[in-house]
């Protein structure tokens, strides 16, 4: 099942930079460990914005959901899902 999922990231500014370090590194490592293996397709930023869009491939919503809850940054996000259905005009699927 794929998914199209936002990511909008509000990080507070008294953050501890070395908290903020960990935690961006953490979350990269996160995501590229989920984009070898597939689930991830696509992570793209939102031009001028701390947001990203991203496409995933997962088996089903329960899924998503532990993906996403398991972000380092997720308490610093604001999420939202949006299912993707093949469109009949497509030329590829
Ligand atoms: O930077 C972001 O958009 C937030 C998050 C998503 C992947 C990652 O490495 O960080």
């Amino acid at each position: 099942m794929l998914f199209a999922v936002r990511m909008d990231v509000v990080l507070p500014l008294d953050l501890d930079p070395g908290l903020r370090d960990e935690l961006l590194a953490t979350e990269k490592a996160y995501s590229q460990k989920l984009q070898r293996e597939g689930k991830w397709l696509h992570l793209w930023r939102v031009v001028g914005e701390y947001s990203n869009l991203s496409v995933f491939d997962v088996s089903d919503n329960g899924e998503l959901h532990d993906l996403l809850w398991n972000l380092p940054l997720f308490k610093y996000m604001s999420v939202s899902v949006t299912p993707l259905a093949q469109h009949p005009s497509a030329l590829a699927g």
